[in-house]
Formats: C-alpha cells, structure tokens, sequence
C-alpha cells in the first residue's frame, strides 16, 4: 500500500502516529488480546484526520504500510487502501471530542465473556475499585464507573446511534463493550488510551471473578 499525504501534513507525523499505533499493537497482540486479526487502532493526526488499521491485518505484525490516513467521516485519503470495518466508531470520537487524540478496540477473552454476561443489563458499574483511578476524571475508588454494553452489529451507523444515544442522557463515557464482541476506550494520547485498556481489561477480569467464587 503507497500513502500520499495532503501537504499540511509532514511524512513524520504520520511516521510517527504509524509507529506508535504499531507498537501498541504489538503490546496487545503479545498479550492476546487481538485474535486471528481482530481490533482495530487509531491515532489523530490533526484536526481533521487520522491514521487507522487498514481492514483485516494481523495486527501483531503491523508495519507503516499497515496503517492509513483517513479524514474524519472516514475516508482515505491518499490511498487505494479499505480502513478498518469499524472506522466510524473512531472518527465518531474524534469528531465528538477534538482533544481525544487515540482509539484502541480490542477482543480479549475477559472482555468478549463480559459483554455477554452483562449484555442483559445493558451496563457493567463499576465501583469500589481502586483501579477505577486510572481513567482520567475518577479520582476515588467510591465513585461508579459505568461501561455500557451494546448490542453487536455489523452495520455501524447503528452502533454509532447507540453511542450518541447514551451521550446524549448526558452520562459520562470513557469506553464502552459491544456484546459478544469486544471493547473500545479512548485518551488524549496513545498513553493515556493504553491506560484505560489495561485498566478497564483488570477491573472486567475482577468483576468476572467475583461473579465465579460468589457461585461456587
Ligand atoms: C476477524 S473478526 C473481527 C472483525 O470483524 C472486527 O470486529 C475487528 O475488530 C477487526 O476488523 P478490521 O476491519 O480488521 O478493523
Ligand atoms: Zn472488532
């Protein structure tokens, strides 16, 4: 895949957007949590576009030639290149929020059996956990965390409505889990969104425990 870049924007931030999304990558990859070319990733490269996982990649393998430029409804830009399935969940952040900087989507076994056992509820709510701390906004153990859990679809302007739909009641939203499917969270930086995941993937895998050791 060649990628030409509009001239407001310099090969080395691409190069470097490029490189930190396959670095991330690699770390999730290495940790299982991407299957059989699963999840997907992003990065904003400036105000109107971002770089993302060209479709159906291994994603523990990813070189430059893996990622692209996208513009912010989700089209290439400078390349012949098919984006991830599910750009729009990403530009969907980016649009919403202009100083959200990184999306990471990921499929790990804790999260894909926790969005099925919650899914009938709707929600997972979090509270009483110290790494709660780790998401930018929280700053005590008391305080509830909610990540909604939506039910799967291959037809993203749906998923995308359901993510409105619950920012628009005005709740918070730092990540949230699609049935049987996967999660996605989001920072500032690449930072800041590997953050939320590590923690988000913990506090999924404790609220999973509980649940095994309260029935046996
Ligand atoms: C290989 S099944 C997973 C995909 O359907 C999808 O959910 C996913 O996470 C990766 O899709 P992709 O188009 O490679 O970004
Ligand atoms: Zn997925």
């Amino acid at each position: 895949m060649s990628q030409t870049l509009p001239g407001t924007i310099p090969a080395s931030l691409f190069d470097a957007c490029a490189d930190s999304i396959a670095d991330a990558a690699r770390e999730l990859s290495a940790l299982g949590w991407t299957p059989a070319t699963s999840s997907n990733f992003s990065m904003r490269v400036d105000a109107d576009h971002a770089a993302i996982t060209v479709s159906g990649r291994h994603k523990g393998r990813l070189g430059r030639h893996d990622i692209m430029l996208i513009d912010l409804r989700g089209h290439a830009v400078g390349s012949d290149a098919r984006p991830s399935a599910e750009t729009a969940l990403h530009t969907q952040i980016y649009r919403r929020w202009p100083d959200m900087g990184a999306v990471l989507h990921t499929h790990s076994r804790t999260q894909s059996v926790a969005s099925r056992l919650f899914a009938g509820k709707g929600l997972i709510r979090l509270q009483g956990w110290e790494l709660q701390k780790a998401i930018t906004g929280y700053d005590t153990h008391e305080s509830v965390l909610e990540i909604p859990v939506f039910p799967n679809t291959q037809h993203m302007p749906e998923l995308v409505a359901r993510v409105e739909a619950w920012l628009d009641t005005g709740k918070p939203l730092h990540a949230y889990l699609i049935d049987g499917h996967g999660i996605y969270t989001w920072g500032r930086d690449m930072a800041e969104t590997q953050r939320h995941l590590e923690a988000l993937e913990f506090l999924l895998g404790c609220e999973l425990d509980l649940i095994k050791l309260r029935a046996s």
